[in-house]
């Protein structure tokens, strides 16, 4: 992360910069159609649409997984992909394979502790998984690295279009093959399971408490309308989408601990003493869910982030919840991460109705002890709620403001392209 996060505050230059985010954007709609397009086809049934059984979980983490590789390598797929819109054999088992990192990352291991046994044995059989995943990980993003570093060396590809292409542009510091590998691979991890997470939980939570989701409805309806989709530029008027993410942050966190730090010098905390060298390890529900901080801490209640005028945001730098952390090793991707996240949820809000299967009078929301996940995988019914040409990628509705923009651009191409023939026809 050191060498390739290159944040101001150390050298100078900033992978994640906001210019970049603003670059990508496209990329990132594109993903975010294609998020509302798959769930759409899954709900179109012979000639009309109807309800269907969504598997929440797998659409979030395909969501988000897209969401990385289409910036990185500026494509969904890795293969051929498919061609409703969802995951090929490939990314599933790239997504799997970044699930088992995640779940190793965060893992207690007892060789992390007594680092001399793993001359002896692989004490508790983590190192050959973690290896293994990683292994299937990079089977699909090396190549690609290799593959346009050639290119760019042959002069085949010269333009900047993803952020791999930025990498290996990269001149202080010049980063090898193996270090733009290296920090591919955790990016990935970074971005993939918080958004995931967070708002698998937040549908779950919802679907519990229709009202939650009326509310949200109501902000999505009177801010966007229903005649075009949501888009980032409507972010900042979303505060009750932000509230539900930012509660699905607070009570149910991608794990029971931040990643391990090292105190680098004696402290005091809270009246605690951290002499050097100690491991410092987070509670994550320890802080969200602490009843001294948070009224009624174990209720999903999102109203409690709108007492103020102010913006809803993400982050909490008080530490009262544990989101993005803070300070010098604090998340470096705070706006990509809050973006995606708050079009996801605010994507599925809007596109669809959502309920309970009907063998189901509520959503279970049991959490898996080890990672804090949801137990269960989240099932639900989905019903487009959205006229249906808004599903279906290119069409936009006439008072989209975006659309404008697109037809801004289509009249100065067609202008170019007609100047550019009548220059052909004076040739001949
Ligand atoms: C909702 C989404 C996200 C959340 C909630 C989140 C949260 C966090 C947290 C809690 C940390 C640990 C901070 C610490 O140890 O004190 C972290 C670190 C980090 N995150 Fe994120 N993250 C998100 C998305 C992203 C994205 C999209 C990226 C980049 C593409 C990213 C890049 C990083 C990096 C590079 C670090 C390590 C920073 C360092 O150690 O210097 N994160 N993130």
């Amino acid at each position: 992360m050191e060498i390739l996060l290159v944040r101001p505050d150390r050298h100078g230059r900033d992978i994640l910069s906001v210019a970049r985010h603003n670059w990508l954007q496209t990329k990132r709609i594109e993903e975010a159609d294609n998020l509302i397009r798959y769930i759409h086809n899954e709900c179109y049934v012979n000639v009309g649409r109807t309800k269907r059984v969504v598997h929440v979980r797998t659409i979030v983490q395909q969501y988000s997984s897209n969401i990385i590789r289409k910036i990185m390598f500026g494509s969904r797929y890795f293969g051929k992909g498919n061609a409703n819109g969802g995951p090929g054999a490939e990314e599933i088992e790239h997504v799997d394979s970044l699930l088992t990192i995640l779940n190793y990352l965060y893992a207690f291991s007892v060789t992390d502790y007594f680092p001399w046994l793993r001359w002896i044995t692989d004490f508790d059989g983590h190192e050959k998984i973690m290896r293994d995943a990683i292994r299937t990980a990079r089977k699909y993003q090396d190549r690609l690295v290799d593959e346009r570093i050639q290119q760019r060396k042959e002069g085949v590809r010269v333009i900047e279009d993803d952020l791999l292409d930025v990498f290996i542009n990269l001149k202080n510091p010049r980063l090898t093959a193996d270090h733009i590998k290296a920090q591919i691979l955790e990016l990935m991890l970074a971005t993939f399971d918080n958004p995931s997470n967070g708002i698998e939980w937040a549908m779950a939570e919802m679907i519990n408490q229709p009202k939650i989701i009326e509310k949200a409805i109501q902000e999505l309806d009177y801010v966007v309308g229903k005649d075009r989709l949501v888009q980032e530029y409507d972010i900042p008027n979303l505060n009750y989408i932000k509230a539900c993410v930012r509660e699905a942050f607070r009570l149910h966190p991608v794990a029971p601990f931040n990643l391990p730090h090292v105190s680098s010098v004696d402290t005091t905390v809270a009246g605690y003493f951290i002499p050097k060298g100690s491991h410092v390890l987070l509670s994550r529900p320890g802080l969200g869910r602490n009843p001294e901080v948070w009224d009624d801490p174990l209720t999903y209640n999102p109203d409690r982030h709108m007492k103020s005028d102010n913006e809803v945001v993400l982050t909490d730098h008080n530490l009262d919840m544990l989101s993005f952390s803070t300070g010098r090793r604090g998340c470096a991707g705070v706006l990509l991460g809050s973006t995606m996240t708050i079009m996801l949820l605010a994507r599925l809000i809007q596109g669809f109705n959502w309920e309970l299967p009907s063998n189901e009078l509520h959503v279970n929301l049991k959490e898996n002890l080890q990672d804090l996940s949801k137990a269960k995988p989240l099932l639900a019914l989905a019903k487009p709620r959205l006229p249906h040409q808004l599903y279906t990628p290119g069409i936009r509705a006439s008072n989209d403001p975006g659309k404008n923009k697109c037809r801004w651009r289509s009249k100065e191409r067609k202008k170019k392209k007609d100047s550019k023939e009548r220059e052909l026809k004076q040739q001949v």
